[in-house]
């Protein structure tokens, strides 16, 4: 089918899922730590103070390679494959990334070099905007080649008519990213320093970063959580190349940078928000939109995990729901508020398994990518 998705919630016909096959290990490095400063190093606003791994007393490295458990890994797989199956009992067409290579994958660029993981959250390097497939420059080292594990979908849909394109890729030295979010959000809580940037001879200041799941799709609106320069430079680039197709609404510090557990659209007119204050941060627009805003997590929501295992979300993840018609949802079936709250506004919640979201940093809308909807350009902000 051809490329067509402007919107959260329209009914969907066609969705990658991604994969965590042969996922090993993070590696702890500066672009790493700084893009889960938020959730490793703690800040009171998204941070789970729920048996969380002390860094400093436990046996987590600084920095390096951090094994991953292979039965969370097994048992991850085993989630995904459950996604698929949820997605296609309900009639939509599945596709699935590459797998990457058993052996450690680097990538080496002129300036730095780093392990590859699975294309596992591909929301977040690639923005379908209407009939187009954007890839986004990404955050994190390890992901810089991300996007290449789905060019055969890509390939297919672009031999259908999809416009395809690669935005700016970043040099991405030390010095390639505004520190100031991470260094004022400290405050407050038990935190962990960022280490200090070094010098590199490819330094050419601030530049584009920014990934796909920053944006939430409203038809031919786009509202962009915009937390650094970085992402500043990112969704200036949008915002002219998708002049005159798209409204670009920018939202500023919304979340240190993706905005899907923070804000979803269930349907036209209905927001799933994490809490009121952040409903005020939204463009007036989408402040007069219904808002369902679920009481917080329970810790038993989540697995206990040990000391060595880095937690990468915060505990409002399960929010990061996937709509598959303007009524029908799927949900983490380990969230029994989010649930009854969902039904209780007269959504059909389809459950669905997925226990090991804190450790790979993604729910259901962040592993995947809605490629065909059949919603268009509309303008639902009038
Ligand atoms: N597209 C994504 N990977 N979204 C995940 C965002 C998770 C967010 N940082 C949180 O901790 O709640």
């Amino acid at each position: 089918m051809q490329l067509n998705s402007f919107d959260e919630w329209s009914p969907l016909k066609e969705a990658i899922v991604g994969s965590a096959q042969n996922y090993t290990s993070h590696q702890r490095e500066l672009s790493f730590d700084l893009f889960f400063h938020d959730n490793i190093a703690g800040d009171n606003s998204s941070r789970s103070e729920w048996y969380y791994p002390r860094l400093t007393a436990g046996t987590a490295p600084r920095s390096g390679s951090q094994p991953i458990k292979q039965r969370y890994v097994d048992e991850l797989n085993e989630d995904l494959e459950g996604i698929a199956k949820a997605l296609e009992s309900l009639a939509v067409t599945v596709h699935r990334p590459l797998d990457i290579a058993p052996t450690t994958v680097q990538v080496r660029t002129p300036a730095w070099e780093a392990s590859v993981v699975p294309p596992l959250n591909i929301r977040d390097n690639t923005l379908i905007a209407g009939d187009e497939i954007i890839e986004t420059p990404p955050m994190i080292r390890s992901r810089y080649f991300e996007t290449q594990f789905l060019h055969p979908v890509f390939q297919e849909y672009f031999r259908q008519g999809a416009a395809w394109t690669v935005m700016p890729r970043p040099l991405m030295t030390d010095a390639s990213f505004d520190l100031s979010y991470v260094r004022a959000s400290t405050a407050g809580g038990p935190t962990e320093p960022i280490e200090d940037p070094h010098p590199s001879p490819y330094d050419v200041g601030y530049e584009m970063m920014f990934d796909g799941a920053q944006c939430l799709r409203l038809g031919r609106d786009i509202v962009v959580n915009v937390s650094t320069a970085n992402h500043a430079l990112g969704c200036d680039w949008l915002e002219r190349h998708l002049e005159g197709r798209f409204r670009i609404h920018r939202v500023h510090q919304l979340s240190d940078s993706h905005i899907d557990s923070m804000v979803l659209a269930l349907r036209p007119g209905t927001l799933l928000v994490r809490s009121e204050a952040v409903a005020e941060k939204l463009p007036e627009q989408l402040r007069r939109w219904d808002l369902i805003v679920p009481p917080a997590p329970e810790s038993d929501n989540f697995p206990r995990y040990d000391d060595d295992d880095l937690i990468l979300t915060s505990k409002f993840i399960d929010l990061n729901v996937l709509s598959v018609s303007p009524d029908t949802v799927l949900v983490n079936e380990a969230c029994p508020e989010l649930i009854r709250e969902l039904e209780r506004h007269g959504f059909t919640v389809v459950p669905v398994r997925h226990r090991h979201r804190r450790l790979f940093g993604g729910g259901f809308h962040c592993f995947t990518l809605d490629t065909v909807r059949e919603g268009g350009p509309e303008d639902y902000l009038d």
